[in-house]
């Protein structure tokens, strides 16, 4: 991202905002409530004109860069009581990669959609409605259904948030083993639960923040949720097991 700004209206979301990732990198963006994260996101994906500034996805613009790219919405954004099964909510991760008005699934997008339970340790499980599976095994299918797309980049919006600390390890786990054949981006609040885990960071709160590639600084903190926080979960600022020097 080379200098991209973004506004609603007069509202500038997103400033001048710069920022490389490698391949293989994970990366992740923290920042506060209505910081610019989605709008980030979205802008990455192709879904928002820039008000300037350029974004370069594997050398392509984001509209045409949008195939490489797997998205994971938040967790509760999905409605896990529709009546469909693991496998046909995977399979919709293959749509856009099926031509024609009228698409149908083909052999290939089974493959597609059985190696990305397989890539999420899910056997076994793709008949059951999606309804049956516990958090964590859901939370697995969302991302299955991005891998069946077989991205380059996959970005993850708040993967952690509703997860429970066991689910959370198993999860870093999993992106552990996706490194070696793709990206990594994940916006979250919660610097606990990727700190030492992630190789690059950024604080975004319209303006981004970097300090050397996964250093975060008390100025960035500061600079982003005005005080210097040691540890910001869900959202909310924490000073944790910290005393002020002049106290
Ligand atoms: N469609 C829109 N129209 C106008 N303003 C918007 C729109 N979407 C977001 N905004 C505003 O842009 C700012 C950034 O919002 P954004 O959702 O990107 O922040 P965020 O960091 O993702 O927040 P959160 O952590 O709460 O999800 C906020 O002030 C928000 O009110």
């Amino acid at each position: 991202m080379e200098d991209v700004s973004v506004r609603y209206g007069q509202n500038l979301v997103l400033d001048c905002v710069s920022w490389e990732v490698w391949e293989h990198d994970f990366a992740a963006v923290i920042g506060p409530n209505g910081g610019g994260k989605t709008t980030l996101l979205k802008a990455l994906l192709g879904l928002l004109p820039l008000s300037s500034g350029r974004i370069s996805i594997f050398g392509h613009s984001p509209g045409e860069g949008r195939r490489m790219v797997g998205y994971v919405p938040q967790f509760h954004t999905f409605d896990f009581s529709y009546p469909i099964t693991v496998t046909e909510m995977v399979m919709q991760g293959r749509l856009s990669h099926i031509p024609g008005l009228f698409r149908r699934y083909r052999d290939e997008d089974h493959e597609a959609a059985e190696r990305a339970l397989g890539m999420v340790g899910l056997f076994g499980v793709g008949d059951l409605p999606i309804s049956t599976l516990s958090g964590g095994q859901q939370q697995r299918v969302i991302i299955a259904r991005a891998l069946a797309g077989e991205p380059r980049l996959l970005i993850l919006d708040e993967p952690t948030v509703y997860v429970d600390a066991p689910t959370e390890e198993q999860f870093f786990s999993l992106i552990a083993t996706l490194l070696d054949e793709m990206t990594v981006i994940i916006v979250t609040h919660d610097i606990g639960a990727i700190s030492g885990r992630v190789n690059r960071i950024a604080c975004l709160n319209r303006r981004l923040y970097t300090h050397g590639d996964a250093m975060i600084t008390d100025d960035m903190l500061i600079s982003v949720y005005g005080c210097p926080v040691d540890l910001i979960a869900h959202g909310v600022p924490h000073r944790v097991l910290r005393e002020h020097d002049d106290v």
